[in-house]
C-alpha cells in the first residue's frame, strides 16, 4: 500500500498545566502543498499546540513528526529593541547558517517595509514589527511553516499581501499552518481545523460560512 506523504504528522498529543488539561489528544496530518488553518477560542490551546510542534514546549504525551525544515512565527514578536531590521536579518542569517540574505530581502520588499531597514525595533510600529517577525520566520524557506496569528496589526493591504504570500508558499509545495482565534479566512484555506475541548476537529471548508470561533456572529 502506498505511504501517504505528509509534511506534518501529529498523533494524540496531550498537555496539562498542573491539573488543567489543555490538549486531550490532538491528531493532525498535513501534506506538502497545503494551506491549513487552525481556529479556536481564546485559551483553547492553539499557542500551546504550536509551541509543542516547534519543540519549545514538551508535550505530556503523543508524537510529532515534521518532514523537512521548520519555520515558526510566534504570536509575540521575539525581537531585540536595540537592533535594526537589517541587524536582525544578519543575525538570523548566521543563526540559520544561510549563505545570503536574499530571501529576507525579497520578503522585506514584498511586505513593503524596506524603508525601515536601518530603524531600530523600538522605533517600529507594531505592524512593522510583525512584518519583521514573519520575515525572520520565513527567510530560510522552511518546508513547514507554523504561523501564530501572523497578521496581527497588519493594515488591509498588508493583510492581503500576507495571504498571497501564503498561497504562493503553498503552491511551491510548502505546508503552511495559520493559527487564529477567528475563522474569517476560511475561504483562503485548503483545510480548516478547529481546536475545541482539547482536540482538533476538521471543519469542512463549508466552514467558510461558519460563524467565527469566538461566536460573535459576524
Ligand atoms: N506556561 C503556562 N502555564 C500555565 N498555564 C498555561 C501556560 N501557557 C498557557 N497556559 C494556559 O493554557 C490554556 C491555553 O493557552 P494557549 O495560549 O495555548 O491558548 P490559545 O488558544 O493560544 O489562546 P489565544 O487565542 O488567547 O492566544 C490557557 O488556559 C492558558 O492560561
Amino acid at each position: 500500500m502506498p505511504v501517504t506523504p505528509y509534511a506534518l504528522r501529529v498523533r494524540d498529543v496531550r498537555k496539562a498545566y498542573g491539573s488543567r488539561q489543555v490538549l486531550r489528544g490532538v491528531s493532525l496530518d498535513l501534506r506538502p502543498g497545503t494551506l491549513a488553518g487552525m481556529v479556536g477560542e481564546n485559551g483553547a490551546g492553539k499557542t500551546t499546540l504550536l509551541r509543542i510542534l516547534c519543540g519549545q514546549t514538551a508535550a505530556g504525551s503523543g508524537e510529532v513528526d515534521i518532514r523537512g525544515s521548520l519555520g515558526y512565527c510566534p504570536q509575540e514578536t521575539v525581537l531585540n529593541d536595540f537592533l535594526t531590521v537589517d541587524q536582525h536579518v544578519r543575525y538570523f542569517r548566521a543563526a540559520y547558517g544561510l549563505r545570503s540574505t536574499g530571501r529576507a530581502e525579497e520578503l522585506i520588499e514584498e511586505l513593503h517595509f524596506a524603508e525601515y531597514r536601518h530603524t531600530r525595533v523600538d522605533d517600529l510600529s507594531g505592524g512593522t514589527r510583525q512584518k519583521l517577525n514573519l520575515t525572520l520566520a520565513l527567510m530560510h524557506d522552511p518546508s513547514v511553516l507554523l504561523l501564530d496569528e501572523p497578521y496581527q496589526g497588519f493594515d488591509w493591504e498588508t493583510y492581503l499581501r500576507f495571504w498571497s504570500l501564503a498561497a504562493r508558499l503553498r503552491d511551491s509545495g510548502r505546508c503552511v499552518l495559520v493559527v487564529s482565534h477567528l475563522a474569517w479566512d476560511a475561504e483562503r484555506l485548503d483545510v480548516l481545523h478547529r481546536l475545541r475541548e482539547g482536540v482538533a476537529e476538521p471543519w469542512e471548508p463549508g466552514g467558510r460560512t461558519a460563524a467565527p470561533a469566538d461566536g460573535d456572529g459576524r
